[in-house]
């Protein structure tokens, strides 16, 4: 039987940190993978994503100053999906090499657990370790209607080699919002269905209220109390039909309803560690209730938004916890989220809501006439939540709010002050310089 001190089953960001940690402290360390080395952030997640939607700035950009700089741009999707390919196919390869090189042990494989500390692969070799860390992250929950095997997933849409004509989004968070506007952006037309009427549950809703009317003047058909009723295939085409009785057609559908805890396969059971579609149980060490199996990121349910950031935090807390470093329960700071539609809304901290039941002072700003929003035709809003002469919330619509938001966490997280802000010579003009005039 082979022995490891910690063994880690999932490389997404929880599990590769996790893995680094324990290595430089002088821990034997075993890493599983049954899929793509690296995760769901790197390869069909954040990063992706993200190149697409670079490209789609472009085009809006374009869009926004079509006065000063007049002329139509187009998408090339292929073109698109090269790029982006090539970032992708790159990067297991790095992950892989990045592991070996420290001397950290990879098994391309789904372990079982056969008792409290020991896993099996398919092939019959046992691995002990002292400790393991689930870090198995999440995978796109399939819908139960009639014919959902014809939906696709998120991963399918960021490998999509063309872009069809018409396309068919189920759902209402931050995956069919992102994807609906990249997708209406790059010329397709875009059917948004949503079973309720919360999108993007958990965002302000002042927030929500700015981005739909936006996202519809640029096409995108958001239907909402629309559930789907059945999928049926139709020459090249597939028929959606309604639980109200609607039919159309469209090229391609999206299931965007969210992801469950990738527990497959694992046997927890027989481990003694309990868990339930929102996850893994854990306590405030991210302890499972098997006290030598530990676990982080999307996988674990410790009450936090299934983000990469939130995942490398939790790793590294973990990598602390298991040596030594800290024996605090852990301790989150203040957690931004963004969803990078065009424009990108994004937030951190106090919520409204949270704000009139604390008797906090809310106060809003329309940015679009702020020289630095000004200039680049961006129709921006923000709100800011401020007490004790400090910044305690804030969120925004802007074509750069992904970005700004990041200048509020570090003064929300460090408890900045007026005086702070004018102690600090920025460059200028940019949109941190004007931190001060949230005050
Ligand atoms: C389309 C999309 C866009 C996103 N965009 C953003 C974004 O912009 N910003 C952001 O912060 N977050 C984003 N996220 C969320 C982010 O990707 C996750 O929060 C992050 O990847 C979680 O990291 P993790 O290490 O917990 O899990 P993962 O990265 O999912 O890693 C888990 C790994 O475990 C492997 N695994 C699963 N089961 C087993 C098993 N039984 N045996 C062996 N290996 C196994 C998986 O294959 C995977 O490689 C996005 C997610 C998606 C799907
Ligand atoms: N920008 C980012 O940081 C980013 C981007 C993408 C994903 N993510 C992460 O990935 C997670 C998963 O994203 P997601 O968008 O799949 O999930 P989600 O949980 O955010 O949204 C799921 C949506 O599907 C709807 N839904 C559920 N069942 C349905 C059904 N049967 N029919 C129609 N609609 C249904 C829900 O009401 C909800 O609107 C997110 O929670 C987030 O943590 C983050």
């Amino acid at each position: 039987m082979l022995k490891y001190d910690v063994g880690i089953i999932g490389s997404g960001s929880a599990g590769t940190t996790v893995a680094y940690g324990m290595r430089t402290a002088g821990k034997s360390v075993a890493i599983f993978e049954d899929y793509i080395w690296g995760g769901t952030c790197a390869n069909m997640g954040c990063d992706p994503k993200k190149i697409i939607v670079n490209s789609i700035d472009v085009l809006r950009q374009a869009q926004l100053f079509q006065k000063e700089v007049p002329g139509q741009l187009k998408i090339d999707w292929p073109a698109v999906m090269a790029k982006k390919q090539k970032y992708v196919d790159a990067h297991p390869v790095r992950t892989l090499a990045g592991l070996t090189g420290d001397d950290i042990a990879t098994y391309h494989a789904i372990p079982r657990f056969i008792n409290a500390d020991t896993v099996v692969l398919p092939d019959g070799t046992q691995i002990q370790a002292n400790t393991w860390v689930l870090a198995t992250g999440k995978r796109p929950t399939r819908p139960t209607f009639t014919g959902a095997q014809l939906a696709e997933t998120s991963e399918d849409f960021l490998n999509m080699p063309t872009l069809p004509a018409d396309i068919t989004i189920v759902g209402g968070g931050y995956i069919a919002v992102e994807f609906a506007s990249i997708a209406q952006l790059a010329g397709a037309q875009v059917h948004l269905l949503q079973h309720n009427q919360h999108l993007l549950r958990g965002f302000e809703p002042w927030l929500v209220d700015k981005l739909v009317p936006e996202m519809t003047a640029q096409g995108v058909d958001f239907q909402f109390d629309t559930e789907v009723a059945s999928l049926k295939k139709q020459a090249d085409r597939i028929l959606v039909t309604t639980t109200d009785g609607r039919t159309f057609l469209t090229d391609k559908v999206i299931a965007a309803t969210g992801r469950h805890a990738a527990v497959e396969g694992l046997d927890l059971a027989t481990a003694g560690v309990e868990f339930d579609s929102q996850g893994i149980k854990v306590n405030g060490h991210l302890q499972t209730t098997n006290p030598n199996i530990f676990a982080a990121g999307d996988v674990a349910n410790s009450g936090t938004p299934n983000l990469t950031p939130v995942a490398g935090y939790e790793a590294r807390y973990l990598v602390d916890f298991l040596n030594g470093q800290t024996a605090a329960e852990i301790n989150y700071p203040v957690i931004s989220s963004a969803v990078y539609g065009h424009p990108r809304i994004a937030q951190v901290g106090v919520s409204t809501a949270e704000a009139k039941i604390k008797g906090y002072d809310v106060t809003d700003y329309d940015l679009s006439s702020w020289f630095n929003y000004m200039r680049l035709n961006d129709q921006a809003s923000a709100r800011v939540i401020k007490h004790d002469g400090k910044i305690v919330g804030a969120s925004l619509i802007s074509e750069q709010a992904d970005e700004i938001i990041n200048m509020f966490v570090t003064a929300v997280n460090s408890e900045t002050t007026a005086d702070d802000v004018t102690k600090q010579i920025m460059t200028y003009p940019t949109m941190e310089s004007d931190l001060g005039y949230f005050y």
